[in-house]
Formats: C-alpha cells, sequence, structure tokens
C-alpha cells in the first residue's frame, strides 16, 4: 500500500550548505500492517513520516500510496506528533473534530463517532474542556483520537508518547493497540525505544545513523493481542537484541540489560 522506492532527501540550508537525511531509503509497508521505526537521533526518521505525509517532497526516489506517487497531505493519511498541537481555544471535541470541518468532510455523525473514540480513550466527560485543563497524557490521547476520527488508512505516528512519563506510555501503548485492532489502518510509527517498538509492531525497520538508510527489518512474531507479560518471552528477547546490535554495533550496547529508551 505505501512504497518508498531508493527514496533520498537532501535539505539545503540558507547558508547553500547540504544535509542528507536518507539515503536509498526502500520500505514497503501493507494495509492494517504495524510497522515501527528506531534508529539514532537525527537519522532522518522524521523526515520518512514526513515524505510518507506529502509534506516535504523526495530528492529522490519516489514515495507512492496504492501506486501513486505522493505530492501532498491527502486525506487518507493523519499524523501524530510528538507534541499533541491542539488549538488552545477550542474545547476537546472541537479540536477532535477540526481536521473533518477543514476538510469539509464532517456530517451528522461525525459528533457522535467522535465522543465515542474519546470515550475508547478514556477521556468521557472532557469533551467540554480547553486543552491546558488536561495532563499531557490526556492531550496526547485527543490528538490520537483526532487522527483517529479521520479514519485514516494510513497513520503516521512520530514518537507520540515520547512526552509521556512511563506509565502513562505503556498505558497508551496498550490502548493504541486495542484501537488500531478495531480499525486495522497500516501505521508507521517512529520511536525511540527497543522494546515499544518490539511490543506494538509486526515488523521493526532499523535505520543507520545519517544519511539514514534500512540496516535491518525485524519480523516480529509475537501473537496478538500484545501484553507487557511477552517482554520475558524468548521471541521478545531475540528482536530487542537483534535491533539493539544494529544501533550501539560494536559500542557495548548489546548486552542483556540495555534498553534504547
Ligand atoms: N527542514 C529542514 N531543513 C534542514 N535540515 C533538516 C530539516 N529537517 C530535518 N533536517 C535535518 O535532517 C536530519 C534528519 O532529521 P530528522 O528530524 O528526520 O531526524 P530524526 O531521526 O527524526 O531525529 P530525532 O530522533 O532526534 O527526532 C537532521 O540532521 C536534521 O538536522
Amino acid at each position: 500500500m505505501i512504497r518508498l522506492d531508493r527514496v533520498g532527501k537532501t535539505f539545503r540550508g540558507r547558508d547553500g550548505g547540504a544535509v542528507e537525511a536518507l539515503r536509498e531509503v526502500s520500505l514497503e509497508v501493507a494495509a492494517g500492517e504495524f510497522v515501527a521505526i528506531v534508529g539514532a537521533s537525527g537519522c532522518g526518521k522524521s523526515t520518512l513520516l514526513r515524505l510518507v505525509a506529502g509534506l516535504v517532497p523526495a530528492s529522490a526516489g519516489a514515495v507512492t500510496l496504492d501506486g501513486a506517487v505522493v505530492r501532498g497531505p491527502r486525506a487518507e493519511t493523519a499524523m501524530v506528533f510528538q507534541a499533541p498541537t491542539l488549538l488552545p481555544w477550542a474545547d476537546v471535541l472541537r479540536n477532535v473534530t477540526f481536521p473533518l470541518r477543514l476538510m469539509r468532510r464532517a456530517d451528522a455523525r461525525t459528533e457522535d463517532e467522535a465522543r465515542a473514540l474519546l470515550a475508547v480513550a478514556g477521556l468521557a466527560g472532557f469533551e467540554k474542556r480547553l486543552p491546558r485543563e488536561l495532563s499531557g497524557g490526556m492531550q496526547q490521547r485527543v490528538a490520537i483520537c483526532r487522527a483517529l476520527l479521520q479514519a485514516p488508512r494510513v497513520l503516521l505516528m512520530d514518537e507520540p508518547f515520547g512526552a509521556l512519563d512511563a506509565l502513562t506510555r505503556e498505558e497508551m501503548s496498550l490502548e493504541l493497540l486495542r484501537l488500531w485492532t478495531a480499525r486495522r489502518m497500516a501505521v508507521l510509527f517512529v520511536t525511540h525505544s527497543i522494546p515499544e517498538a518490539v511490543l506494538l509492531a509486526d515488523r521493526v525497520v532499523v535505520m543507520s545513523p545519517r544519511p539514514g538508510r534500512v540496516v535491518d527489518v525485524v519480523e516480529v512474531g509475537l501473537p496478538r493481542p500484545r501484553s507487557f507479560d511477552q517482554e520475558g518471552s524468548d521471541e521478545f528477547q531475540r528482536c530487542a537484541r537483534r535491533i539493539r546490535a544494529h544501533i550501539f554495533g560494536g559500542r557495548g550496547g548489546t548486552g542483556d540489560g540495555a534498553r534504547a529508551a
């Protein structure tokens, strides 16, 4: 469904200097598949998502969605950023329905669907609150509901839980899996946490330091529904060790206790 074919991205600074963020990245993501992306800071993970979202053009190669080259933002794609980016003056319900209203896709059912989604995300009763009246974790759940209400076929998530405390992060991971199981869209999920990537994904794409290239794609053979109990399993450890070996290489991070997050 999503296809990156030898995609490169070079940014040109105002001073004429060039930053090569991605080089020859090829990747395919099937409809309904959950793919995590891990790699060192600055290796181009956000850039990769922004290319798929149509927010920046590729410098080389092509990004296609259902065979059509992505040339700009598309209605079937939604993105969740690291920070919740809510409208501060609009209440929760209006924030969640905002993109559909903007795209003139809102109809009589939109508000009911938004309320149902908020309830699943544990936010029933908060519909009329302003973002500043919510905790960071709750705001991020609002941002995730906003993306899901668009019923995207492609959900792009850029370290969506990065700013959350560890407990909220675990709770949100399981919540996201529940929502994904119910709606089954293709997910591209950037994270710095190897355990989070393994827990969530069908496949984990490991990227090299900048310029980012795909150095490995690890298939996660854990049964679903997933739970944190699986972290102790042989398959979980195998996947995590293999990813760590790529990221830490010979720098001593391949031991059993090492975590990327
Ligand atoms: N708009 C831009 N103009 C110039 N350089 C950019 C731009 N966006 C990203 N870069 C550069 O491209 C490289 C990749 O950035 P990107 O944000 O994609 O990395 P990342 O893997 O998501 O990093 P992190 O894990 O720290 O969030 C970096 O060197 C960054 O400075």
